[in-house]
Formats: C-alpha cells, sequence, structure tokens
C-alpha cells in the first residue's frame, strides 16, 4: 500500500458542546478516490475540516503528507465576478496556480468566461468551484458534498473531471455523498462514519469481497454472525463477512457497496476496521 497521504489518528472533534467525532483513527492512500459516507450529524463536514486544518483536534492528530484543497458543501464563489475574474483572483492570490488547465476545463465544458458566477447553473458552478481548487494542485483534495443539487448529468461531468485529474497526476480524493450509487464506479476506498464514530473503512474491493449478502430460511440464521439482518415472514436475507456460503441452504452472492454500506449503518455497533496501518517514513 502506498503511504497514507492522509492518517487519522485517534481523532476527538468537539462542536460546540457535544462530540461530533471520537475516536477515529483512518489512513487514505496516495492516489486513492475515497468515499466519505454517512447519515446526516454523522460527522462527515467535521472529519474534513479537521482533515484540511480548518478545525483544530480536541484529541488526536491529523496528518496530511502534501497540499490540501478544500470545496465547501456551499461553493463560495464571488457571485459578482465574472469567470474570467474569478480565474484572476485565483492566479493572484495563489503561488501554485494552473491557470491555462482551469481554463481549457472550462472551455471544454462550455462555461463562458464572461459570464457572472452568480448567473452560471448550479451545474457550471460546480465545476467552476472543482476548477479553482483543481488549478491549485493540490496533492490532496477534499470535496464536501460535491454532487448535491446536480442533475444526474452535471454529477456524471463532476466525476468524470475528478477521474481525469486521478489518472493524470495521481491526485488523491476524498469526497462526501448521501448518493451511494454515485460513488460505486469512481470510488476505490470507503471511510463510514456514524454518530461521530468511525464504523468502516478500507479499499472497495477487498471490502466487497470479504462480504456475503446470504439468503434463506429465517430459523437457520441463529448462530450466524451477521453485521445486519433483515427478515420476511420465513425468509432472511443477512450481510456476514466471509468469502464462502456457510453452508448449502444458504444462496451467497457479493453485496453492491450500497448493500454494504446500507448492512453497516443498520448496525452501528459493528465495524469492519483494519488493524493498525505500517507508514513508510
Ligand atoms: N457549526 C456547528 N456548530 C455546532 N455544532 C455543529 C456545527 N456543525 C456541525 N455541528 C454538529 O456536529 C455534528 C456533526 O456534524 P457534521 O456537519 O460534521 O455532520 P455531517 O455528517 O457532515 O452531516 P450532513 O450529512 O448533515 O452534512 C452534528 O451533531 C452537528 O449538529
Amino acid at each position: 500500500m502506498n503511504a497514507p497521504i492522509l492518517e487519522v489518528t485517534g481523532l476527538g472533534m468537539r462542536r460546540r458542546r457535544r462530540w461530533a467525532l471520537r475516536d477515529c483513527s483512518l489512513a487514505v492512500p496516495a492516489g486513492r478516490v475515497a468515499a466519505l459516507v454517512g447519515p446526516n450529524g454523522a460527522g462527515k463536514s467535521t472529519l474534513m475540516l479537521a482533515a484540511v486544518g480548518l478545525l483544530a483536534p480536541e484529541r488526536g492528530s491529523v496528518t496530511v503528507r502534501g497540499s490540501v484543497a478544500f470545496v465547501a458543501q456551499d461553493k463560495p464563489l464571488y457571485e459578482s465576478f465574472t469567470v474570467a475574474e474569478t480565474l484572476e483572483f485565483g492566479r493572484r492570490t495563489n503561488l501554485r496556480w494552473d491557470g491555462e488547465g482551469a481554463r481549457d476545463r472550462l472551455d471544454a465544458l462550455g462555461v463562458p468566461l464572461g459570464a457572472r458566477a452568480g448567473r452560471l447553473s448550479g451545474g457550471q458552478q460546480a465545476q467552476l468551484a472543482l476548477t479553482l481548487a483543481l488549478a491549485r494542485m493540490p496533492d490532496l483534495l477534499v470535496l464536501d458534498e460535491p454532487l448535491a443539487n446536480l442533475d444526474p448529468l452535471a454529477r456524471h461531468d463532476v466525476m468524470r473531471t475528478l477521474m481525469g485529474e486521478v489518472a493524470a497526476r495521481g491526485l488523491t480524493v476524498l469526497l462526501s455523498s448521501h448518493v451511494v450509487a454515485d460513488l460505486e464506479e469512481t470510488c476505490d476506498w470507503l471511510v463510514l462514519l456514524n454518530g461521530g464514530r468511525l464504523q468502516v473503512s478500507g479499499d472497495i474491493d477487498d471490502l466487497l469481497a470479504g462480504h456475503l449478502v446470504l439468503s434463506g430460511p429465517a430459523g437457520d440464521a441463529e448462530g450466524l454472525d451477521a453485521v445486519s439482518a433483515s427478515v420476511t415472514g420465513r425468509h432472511a436475507t443477512l450481510l456476514v463477512r466471509g468469502e464462502r456460503a456457510p453452508d448449502p441452504r444458504w444462496s451467497a452472492r457479493r453485496p453492491t457497496l450500497d448493500e454494504l454500506v446500507m448492512g453497516y449503518l443498520r448496525s452501528p455497533a459493528t465495524s469492519a476496521l483494519p488493524g493498525p496501518v505500517a507508514v513508510e517514513r
């Protein structure tokens, strides 16, 4: 595994008086596209604010090995600036700035340079905010719900832009979303928060390969160590850890990412976390 670009150890974060995150330890290897998922109030934004240094940890530590850029949920843009003025402002306020790449990207997306940022569509504003962050040439890009309020085509375009950058220069991305289906094709790392606790962290292919969805008679489910189970009449569907069905009474298949996420969210006391991570220094 590549050395983690983001490493969080024993992180505890308080928002006002309440703990928003407790005892979170995770590592995201360089070059990954990591999905940060969890219900409302799980602590996703808090974790991202800690990762980019906008909130200081109450307990534990956050290490980023490289430069970081952040796009907040409300995509702050100067509404009265034109797109060209926005780019010029970026050039003047950043030491590292890929203005040419930014213009090329906006050109390819059909975002007019002369339009005022406040008059762009939601999808174009999302692309402009993403373009500004990418122009800073970060090693780690942190995006708080970059796909919220976008139509399916705009969501696809944003993800394609990200994938292009990841492939072209090994960018690492941490992005939060509520729509797991949007993440399945592009993300290869999963971080699942629930109620301020880390529940799942790891490579998505490994996680999917290490779990099964079992279907069979509800009466046979006892004794199986399921992550979660749903029973309809005499039939049970279970998410379990393992690579093979326990016996022929159960039909087994690999879960989808959505099934894996939902299975863990239904059982907040369960977790799928790696052991201590060896870091190359
Ligand atoms: N500015 C704030 N002041 C006080 N408490 C806050 C603030 N922002 C968030 N919190 C609290 O911290 C906890 C974690 O919130 P956070 O915004 O990190 O969750 P989230 O997973 O990003 O949620 P969502 O999916 O709704 O955006 C919640 O209990 C929330 O009420």
